[in-house]
């Protein structure tokens, strides 16, 4: 029996309206050459510049500018190169994510995870990497929101090993260091050498970010957690090398594309869903059988609130009524839809699920 993908019972989420979005001038990293300094910044840079000496070691003009939510789009196609959409500036995780997957992709730098994926709905890219969870920090919470409430599928994965670097101005020693810029998730994952350093931590979008920050400001007394490619980048050099409390320091990143792939049996894949179920007794016990009883591994469970009906009446009765929270359910199991087990979990699923989505079908990818 064959299992219909399009399993959905709820109308369609409603997408944020987009009236804007924009490629300007994206420049492959790769032809980046470093320059001399003549660089017009943004105003806040700018700002840190007049009062700052000036500490620019590249040309930052030659950087991918950002795609962002609030710009226009208008840019032909002209080459056949795979594009791929990662949140952050050239030099982030996300790019590394990328290029993994698709080593010979153009890299296309965003603004916002909400930019990535607009980018793909509007063919402006092919694909966009999302980073999905990591094994120190655990599930990231907007990106699943953001899966339920775009269309795209997922057709791949990337696990990493992430080592972070304590990068600062060249010249600068690590005992200088007053404050340290990088992307909340680095600067949890580099709690213990942040301690002990005794730096102020200062959250920024990205950690290339960061690392263009502390370059275009100048700031001596400011270091940056980033990947060593960041700091080939922006001119900065690398003064602790792994710097995170965990050796294993693993991200999971997806990726997403507008149509799904045909998936395979040649080779271990995986397959993630989301669900709701009715109220009642031993429902998830129910949907997690239909699993078991046909010897499916599950890889990853996470439970989120559904913000659109947030709370259930489970009881009219004269004495009040009791009120829950509705959950989604996603899940990851490690077998192919082109596999009869899965397809008969999913129409078993089916029976008893309010929603249910097949997110994807993808290879199995491994951090080695
Ligand atoms: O900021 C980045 O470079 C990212 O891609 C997000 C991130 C931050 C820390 C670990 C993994 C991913």
């Amino acid at each position: 029996m064959r299992c219909n993908w399009d399993l959905e019972r709820l109308p369609r989420w409603e997408c944020c309206c987009l009236s804007v979005l924009a490629q300007r001038a994206i420049t492959p990293v790769e032809d980046e050459k470093p320059l001399i300094p003549q660089v017009e910044t943004s105003e806040a840079i700018d700002q840190v510049q007049n009062t700052q000496s000036r500490g620019f070691h590249k040309d930052l003009n030659l950087l991918p500018k950002p795609l962002s939510a609030t710009d226009i789009f208008s840019s032909p196609r002209n080459s056949a190169k795979v594009r791929v959409a990662y949140q952050g500036m050239p030099g982030a995780y996300g790019e590394a994510a990328a290029l993994k997957a698709y080593p010979k992709c153009e890299t296309v730098p965003c603004e916002e995870f909400e930019a990535a994926f607009k980018a793909v709905e509007l063919w402006l890219v092919d694909k966009a990497v999302l980073p999905i969870e990591s094994s120190v920090g655990g599930s990231i919470h907007r990106n699943y929101d953001l899966l339920l409430r775009h269309r795209l599928h997922i057709v791949g994965e990337v696990q990493m090993i992430v080592n972070h670097c304590l990068l600062g101005l060249p010249g600068v020693q690590k005992e200088e260091l007053k404050r340290v810029l990088s992307h909340p998730q680095a600067l949890d994952q580099c709690d213990m050498i942040l301690t002990k350093l005794g730096v102020v931590r200062v959250s920024t979008d990205d950690t290339a970010g960061a690392a263009l920050m502390v370059a275009a400001s100048g700031e001596r007394d400011s270091g940056v957690i980033a990947s060593d490619r960041a700091a080939e980048i922006y001119g900065l050099n690398i003064l602790l090398e792994k710097i995170q409390d965990d050796d294993d320091n693993i991200t999971r990143f997806l990726i997403l594309a507008r149509e799904p792939i045909i998936p395979g049996t040649d080779r271990p894949h995986k397959t993630s869903i989301v669900f709701t179920l009715e109220e009642g007794p031993g429902m998830l016990f129910k949907a997690l059988a239909v699993f078991a009883s046909r010897d499916i591994n599950l890889t990853k469970i996470e439970s989120r609130p559904q913000r659109k009906r947030p709370l259930r009446v489970v009881d009219d009765s004269n004495k009040g009524s009791a009120r829950y929270f509705d959950y989604l359910f996603y899940i990851d199991f490690e077998a192919s839809m082109a596999e009869p087990r899965a397809q008969h979990a999913m129409a078993h699923l089916q029976e008893f699920a309010s929603f249910l989505r097949v997110l994807g079908c993808y290879a199995t990818d491994s951090a080695l």
